[in-house]
């Protein structure tokens, strides 16, 4: 698993590295630099031209770095230093001295009407190396870089960003006025978690890691893709085995809620699956899947007897406005040790820090849902959702399922980031469905993050079939089956 990394943890990395390997800055940044090269070469042997666009700060230096190992291999390097050359870091100074002591093609560009000028006399670029700004980006991008990355951005040219795009917040992932759209990133030594987040999946491709041997800090925050086979079913098993889950919430107009989340947690491999809904609101079940289990409840007698022998629960979907029976089915579930999925408006009612006895309570709220539990606007948990989401499991003792452009689950142990979503899966009723799979997850105590990725990569599925625009919660449903397939 790759780690995840914010800008300052990455700083410690590079300080814990200079002390503990005596290595110094411009040669960890000459290590760096041949590094991406190699692993450039072994992807695309085929580029010739390569067309260096380098900021004063390291960023550029290990684009410099990267040219000169083109040029060693005979390749046409077009460097270009962008910007006022006083502000040149000394690392990237050695790496302009080099260049002209082997009389290397070097440009300086303080207007874009130069900048324009030079590009034009060149006839032909293969790929554009883009080493404007890495995690020194200090602020919003203007002027003259503002030109030269929408400059970029117009080719139709392959780039590739070293560390991060240029432009992007390598913490908050986002655009700070404008951001390169990379083909490929090379970041160094651990993802910048502004790959991830907000804006982060919008300007990357494809991110490779390159690795350089750098010191490592337990920050305990990694990046998780990999999918793992279900347990195989046994013979001789019936289907309590594979456990028994109930969902309950709904009133009239969002019914259909319940009923997705019920058939989500059946196709994705539960034995019985049971939503229940106010005995109020029975007429308005949406009663489309004979396999699920339709019940109403009146009072908590009911409630009791219905949530006996139960292996998890979810609660909190298709909920518009709380009344005191949500409530009294929240009050009785905290006293449970049934575990248990708040999602939607069940979460809510955790901000009433009623003493719960239950264990294992996982919430999966979006940014917005997350927003009002931790009583800050939207902007405020995007700037730093891993700090609200420690917060938050110290606050309320729960798993954290925070949905967005990449997921974060988070646990007291760890946090892990999914980044296998598409944007096919913003659409009602994606949550719900992402809640019935987590809740038979749940129940077979299997991880939680592979719930997630089932659901993203079901999305992947369904969109290879249909167009990105047209898909309904009801294909990524329909697509599981072919993720388990897959993956054994
Ligand atoms: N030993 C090392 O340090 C290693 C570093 N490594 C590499 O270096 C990168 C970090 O290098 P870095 O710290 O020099 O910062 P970098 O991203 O190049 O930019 C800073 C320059 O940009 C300027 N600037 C910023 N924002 C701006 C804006 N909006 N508009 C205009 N100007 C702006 C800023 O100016 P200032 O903020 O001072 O005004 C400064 O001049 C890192 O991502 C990795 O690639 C690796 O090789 C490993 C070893
Ligand atoms: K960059």
């Amino acid at each position: 698993m790759e780690q995840v990394v914010t800008i300052k943890e990455m700083k410690e990395i590079e300080q814990k590295t200079y002390a503990v390997q005596h290595i110094s800055s411009f040669d960890l940044m000459v290590k760096v630099g041949k590094e991406i090269y190699k692993t450039f070469q072994k992807e695309d042997s085929k580029s010739k031209t390569f067309l260096l666009l380098c900021g004063t700060g390291n960023n550029g230096g290990d684009a410099l770095v990267f040219g000169e190992e083109a040029f060693k291999q005979n390749k046409k390097v077009h460097a270009v230093i962008i910007g006022q050359p006083s502000k040149q870091t000394e690392e990237s100074l050695l790496m302009i001295k080099r260049y002209q002591d082997q009389n290397m093609e070097l440009s300086f560009v303080e207007h874009y009407r130069d900048f324009i000028t030079l590009v034009d006399q060149i006839n032909h670029i293969d790929i554009i190396i883009d080493g404007l700004f890495g995690i020194g980006l200090s602020k919003k991008v203007a002027g003259l870089y503002k030109d030269v990355i929408d400059w970029m951005n117009q080719q139709k040219i392959k780039t590739l960003s070293i560390d991060c795009p240029s432009g992007l917040n390598a913490d908050t992932g986002e655009i700070m006025g404008t951001a390169v759209k990379a083909d490929l990133t090379y970041t160094i030594e651990a993802y910048k978690q502004g790959l991830l987040i907000n804006d982060g999946l919008d300007c990357t491709k494809d991110i490779k890691v390159i690795h350089v041997g750098m010191e490592s800090i337990p920050n305990q925050k990694f990046l998780y893709d990999t999918f793992q086979p279900m347990p195989t079913r046994i013979h001789n098993s019936h289907k309590y085995h594979y456990k028994n889950v109930l969902t309950i919430g709904g009133q009239v107009g969002v019914m259909g809620a319940l009923t997705l989340a019920g058939q989500s947690a059946l196709v994705s491999g539960v034995g019985l699956s049971t939503i229940a809904t106010n005995i109020q609101h029975q007429d308005h079940f949406v009663r489309s899947i004979p396999e699920l289990m339709y019940e109403v409840i009146q009072d908590q007698k009911d409630l009791l007897k219905l949530i006996n022998k139960k292996d998890a629960i979810l609660f909190g979907l298709g909920i518009k406005a709380s009344t005191p029976f949500e409530q009294m089915i929240f009050d009785t579930l905290i006293q449970t040790d049934i575990p248990l999925v708040l999602d939607a408006a069940g979460i809510l009612f955790l901000k009433q820090k009623k003493h719960s006895k239950n264990q294992r309570i996982i919430i999966t709220p979006h940014y917005g849902e997350f927003a009002k539990l931790m009583d800050v606007d939207v902007n405020t948990i995007s700037q730093n959702p891993t700090y609200y989401i420690n917060q938050c499991i110290n606050i309320y003792h729960c798993e954290v399922v925070l949905k967005g452009p990449s997921t974060i689950y988070a646990n007291q142990n760890q946090m892990l980031y999914l980044n296998q979503g598409t944007p096919a899966l913003a659409k009602a009723g994606s949550g719900d469905v992402l809640a019935g799979i987590i809740l038979t997850f749940a129940s077979r105590n299997l991880p939680i993050e592979h719930a997630i990725l089932l659901h993203m990569f079901a999305g992947q599925e369904a969109k290879s079939k249909k167009h990105v625009e047209s898909i309904l919660a009801q294909d990524i449903i329909n697509s599981i089956h072919l993720v388990y397939k897959k993956y054994g």
